[in-house]
């Protein structure tokens, strides 16, 4: 079965797709009860034989599918107490119909202390959270967090930006998090991602049509966004019709890298692969290579020259490369003769202050630049960006795709795939063992090969980074990065994913 897209959308959009839904017809209290059954759903199928329930309901809509929850678990035979922060008098709208339909006793929030056997459902906050928590509920949060009870949160865990994923004061740590029609990005940015467990999304009846019409170009990355872009072979293909990537190699003493990141465009299908070495490394290369080929380049003649070769479609500059004005060169060079570049590592770094010529030298016809810096790359890159914290790793790579006019692969355990309209993906796939030297490099090898297969920009940069989860995941905790190209999955076991 085909699987379809999963749209991420953010909890302003959330707000509008809910209007959306009810506009159309659907009863705003219908959703809650909805949400709340989902929840109580979940408490029921995973801590079904808890001593109890307690249930800490917020102020406003959070805390109403808290009392929704309350009343059905209470209902099947759970022992159910709710706790309110702030006097539940006050509740409005759908929440004050759910504390009516609770109908029993709200304790609270200051009394509640947590109990060894019981399960905690946290509805303090959640769409809504508006500005970082204080007083009573960060007691609270910080005593639950202390005590090694299930806790399941309702759509977010309290304190926890469904907009970022960052932590406004404090957080909850969840063991499960029941979210409403669409995951939002803080279920998926870190920390947000390790806060909230075991994420459910449950369908509470908003039709896909609301969901659609409000999604802002932002899904998880998984198969189903770009296999259908995948480069595929036909019968009279041959190796030039796949392309031929070119690697830098830096110096005698920095060879490697580009070796791993030429072996991985070999992998991943591009027709030929040439590392392209300074003569001083030329004899370290040759010693390693075997299917790869190798190619004396210097400096900016020799590199005019192999561009002459119009075969030549794509390149990667920067592992191991060294930092400094000859990176910059031959990056204008090639972007200059509308090839397609990955800049990563030493690469991104040569051009911390050259920000508008590397954007100038992008916007050359038939130039496709790829960044793939990690937070570190990030934030040399583009300091502004990276210093305003109160922008999310999605946002701020959308920002740098935009000033760039490149698609930027902001990686990290919860990798961002940005381009200059504004389309986005988060990478979700990516074991912890990826953190392991080298493992970039073969990222930027695996979306050159993807490039020189001619496969579209934004496409090939989401394959790139889900293969390189899928391959570590294959792998193993032992992966060391000349195992990824060999665990890459064929592209036609996940064609119907
Ligand atoms: N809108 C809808 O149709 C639906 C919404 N649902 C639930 O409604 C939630 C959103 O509801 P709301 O928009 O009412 O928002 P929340 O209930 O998440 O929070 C808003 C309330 O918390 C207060 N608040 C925000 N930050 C605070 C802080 N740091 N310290 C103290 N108080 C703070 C606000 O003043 C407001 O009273 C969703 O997360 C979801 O759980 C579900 O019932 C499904 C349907
Ligand atoms: N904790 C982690 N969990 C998942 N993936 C990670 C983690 N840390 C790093 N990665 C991934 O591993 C790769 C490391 O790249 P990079 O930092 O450039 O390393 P190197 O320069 O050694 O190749 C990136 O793709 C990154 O997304
Ligand atoms: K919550």
């Amino acid at each position: 079965m085909r699987t379809a897209l999963e749209p991420v959308v953010t909890p302003v959009a959330m707000g509008r797709i809910d209007r959306r839904a009810i506009d159309s017809g659907i009863v705003g209290y219908r959703l809650m009860l909805m949400a709340g059954a989902a929840i109580a759903a979940s408490v029921l199928r995973h801590y079904g034989d808890a001593a109890g329930v307690d249930v800490l309901c917020g102020p406003g809509n959070n805390g109403g599918d808290g009392y929704v929850a309350a009343k059905m678990l209470q209902t099947s035979g759970m022992c159910a107490a709710c706790y309110s922060l702030g006097d539940p008098v006050k509740l409005a709208g759908d929440a004050a119909c759910a504390r009516d339909d609770w109908g029993d006793e709200i304790l609270s929030l200051e009394d509640y202390v947590p109990t060894d056997g019981r399960v905690v459902i946290d509805a303090l906050f959640g769409a809504g959270l508006q500005r970082d928590v204080e007083g009573v509920a960060v007691r609270v949060i910080e005593a639950v967090n202390a005590f090694d009870i299930p806790v399941i949160a309702a759509d977010l865990p309290s304190g926890l930006s469904g907009e970022s994923g960052r932590v406004r004061g404090t957080a909850l740590r969840a063991s499960r998090t029941v979210t409403f029609a669409a995951p939002k990005p803080g279920h998926f940015l870190l920390p947000g991602r390790d806060l909230c467990g075991v994420l459910e999304i449950a369908d509470i009846g908003i039709p896909s049509r609301c969901i659609e019409a409000e999604t802002e170009g932002l899904w998880l990355n998984r198969p189903p966004l770009w296999r259908d872009a995948l480069p595929r072979l036909a019968a009279n293909s041959h190796k030039y019709t796949r392309g031929h990537l070119g690697v830098f190699s830096g110096g005698y003493r920095q060879t490697g890298a580009a070796r791993l990141a030429a072996i991985a465009g070999l992998r991943v299908g591009a027709g030929l692969v040439t590392v392209l070495s300074p003569a001083s490394a030329n004899a370290a290369n040759a010693a390693h290579l075997t299917t790869i080929m190798l190619r004396t380049i210097d400096g900016g003649a020799d590199l005019d020259g192999l561009l002459e070769d119009m075969r030549f479609n794509s390149f990667v500059l920067g592992p191991g490369f060294g930092v400094g004005e000859k990176a910059r060169d031959f990056a204008e060079r090639i972007l200059g003769a509308g090839r397609a570049l990955v800049l990563d590592a030493d690469g991104i770094t040569s051009f911390a202050g050259y920000h508008d010529q590397l954007a100038e030298a992008a916007a050359k016809q038939d130039a496709i630049l790829f960044i793939t810096p990690h937070q570190g790359e990030f934030a040399r890159l583009f300091p502004q960006i990276a210093s305003n914290a109160s922008r999310s790793k999605v946002e701020q790579a959308r920002s740098a795709a935009r000033e760039t006019e490149a698609i930027v692969v902001y990686k990290g355990a919860d990798t961002v795939v940005a381009d200059p309209s504004g389309r986005a993906a988060i990478c979700d796939n990516a074991p912890p063992w990826l953190a392991t030297a080298g493992s970039g490099d073969t990222l930027a090898g695996l979306l050159g090969g993807l490039a020189a297969q001619g496969m579209p920009g934004f496409e090939a940069a989401c394959a790139a980074a889900w293969l390189h989860g899928e391959a570590a995941n294959r792998a193993g905790a032992r992966l060391i990065a000349e195992d990824l190209a060999n665990n890459l999955p064929a592209f036609s076991e996940f064609q119907e994913y």
